[in-house]
């Protein structure tokens, strides 16, 4: 009982379809039209009529598998069914990330075009705070607020009878429940819960792939003592969606380079190749965005991390969503609930900070029952993170060699990055600064022909 709670019962319950669920009809109509589902995902049916009817609910499904719908769907439906008060705050949707908010919005958005007694706000980090202030005095009839934690204390401390408004929700929903919970996050979001109404007051929903004992406590101390738990995953060792292939590579830290261009050359070779790469830090997506892009790759390059402006990002979040094909270098900020369609592989440069963030970066793939592929690629001295993954099926690769590159008419990989390197001094300068950090990328011995800023030739030396 790894998450606090017992494991849930396998069962094969018959699937239902939306037109069948005691959903107004505006729902069924969203349903039809904007979102062309007809049947329930299992997480859907197993909380529907418990949110619709006020229940409170901690709900553990797979990544992927339609959690968004299972929250926003019966909420605006229960909202929809009661007298609106005009610009009263009933539903708050709190995630992690801001492109994850954004993501929600858009589907709650969706929703509201048929529900058209609620409108929705969306409040992030990075965003004019103007444009927050114009969409919360521009929202008709019912609000519902999609935001992440920071840019809702800020409100609260700042906006004028802001905490007032968010003493009126109704239904807390708290996506990525685990880092929320987490000690980067639990602070945040236990402020925020004390502006609400009080637990018994408001009904709160708590979601996520991963539970942990943070989410036990944090539960207890926020939510209401007769919560149900729905666990549509059946045992630990499945907490991964069966139809992603895993796999993963012990590598020298020199040869990762080399290996991931070659299995980025070998995904490009294959039709409409959608590839998430996700590194340890914002500033090493950004080295091998800016790397690859140089080498003359046909796939198209997409970038986003911490590193980078909140429109470049949100930007870029809209551009790779609606790619055929290509490839995106980014960070952690990507690992956890963005649904981008399409994507065929996922890349993890590095262990992750747990198996349960391992889960969650795999699962930008295989999403909605499609098939996936994951490939771990492991610096020799991080292999002890196989241990920590031994329970969810991951195989080992043959690793993608240079000879395979080559076949695949690449030139040397890590010959080509040096090649990069040494003509480019922004990169070379980025290089040199990983290295004396003592996290080379390049391990390279070639002369760096570029010119390097005063202060860190003297720092090189
Ligand atoms: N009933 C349904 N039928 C078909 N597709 C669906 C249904 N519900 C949701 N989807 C699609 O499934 C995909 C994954 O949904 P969603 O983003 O809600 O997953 P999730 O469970 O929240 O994943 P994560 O844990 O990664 O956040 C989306 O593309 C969504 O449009």
């Amino acid at each position: 009982m790894a998450n606090g709670y017992a494991p849930a019962e396998a069962s094969e319950a018959p699937k239902v379809r939306f037109s069948e669920l005691c959903l107004a009809a505006e729902g069924k109509k969203a349903m039809q039209e904007a979102f062309k589902y007809e049947f329930l995902t299992e997480i859907q049916q197993k909380t529907y009529e418990s949110i619709r009817g006020g229940a409170e609910v901690v709900a553990r499904a797979k990544t992927g598998s339609g959690k968004t719908l299972s929250f926003l769907l019966p909420c605006l439906d229960r909202l929809h069914s009661q007298p609106v008060v005009p610009g009263e705050l009933a539903l708050l949707v709190l995630t992690p990330v801001r492109e994850l908010s954004m993501q929600v919005a858009a589907e709650a958005e969706k929703l509201t075009k048929y529900y058209s007694s609620c409108s929705m706000v969306c409040m992030t980090g990075g965003v004019p705070w103007e444009e927050d202030l114009e969409s919360l005095t521009a929202a008709k009839g019912t609000v519902i607020l999609v935001a992440t934690p920071g840019r809702l204390q800020s409100h609260a401390a700042k906006t004028e009878g802001f905490v007032d408004r968010l003493s009126k929700v109704q239904i807390l929903v708290l996506d990525e429940v685990d880092q929320l919970a987490s000690d980067v996050f639990r602070q945040a979001t236990l402020d925020i819960v004390k502006t609400l109404p009080a637990a018994s007051h408001r009904q709160s929903l708590f979601y996520s792939a991963t539970m942990g004992d943070a989410v036990t406590n944090l539960v207890s101390q926020i939510g209401k003592p007769d919560h149900m738990y729905v666990d549509v995953i059946h045992s630990d060792d499945a907490l991964v969606p069966e139809h992603i292939c895993q796999t993963y590579a012990v590598l020298p830290t020199e040869r990762m380079t080399e290996c991931l261009w070659a299995s980025l050359t070998l995904a490009a070779a294959e039709v409409d190749s959608k590839v998430v790469v996700i590194f340890m830090t914002g500033r090493i997506a950004a080295y091998y965005a800016e790397a690859f892009r140089k080498s003359g790759t046909d796939l198209p390059v997409f970038e986003i991390h911490a590193r980078r402006k909140q429109n470049q990002r949100t930007e870029e979040s809209e551009r790779f969503r609606g790619a055929a094909s290509g490839v995106l270098f980014t960070s952690d900020v990507s690992a956890r609930g963005l649904d981008y369609p399409g994507v065929t592989h996922v890349i993890q440069m590095g262990a992750a900070h747990s198996k349960e963030e391992y889960v969650h970066r795999l699962g930008r793939t295989g999403r909605a029952g499609r098939e996936g592929q994951g490939l771990l690629l492991l610096h020799d001295f991080e292999q002890g993170f196989l241990a920590d993954v031994a329970d969810l099926g991951l195989i080992e690769a043959p690793v993608p060699t240079t000879k395979e590159g080559r076949r695949c008419s690449t030139r040397l990989p890590l010959t080509k990055i040096c090649q990069i390197c040494t003509r480019d001094a922004r990169l070379c300068q980025h290089a040199h600064r990983q290295e004396r950090q003592g996290s080379s990328l390049l391990l390279s011995d070639q002369p760096c022909n570029a010119q390097l800023e005063p202060q860190q030739a003297g720092n090189h030396a």
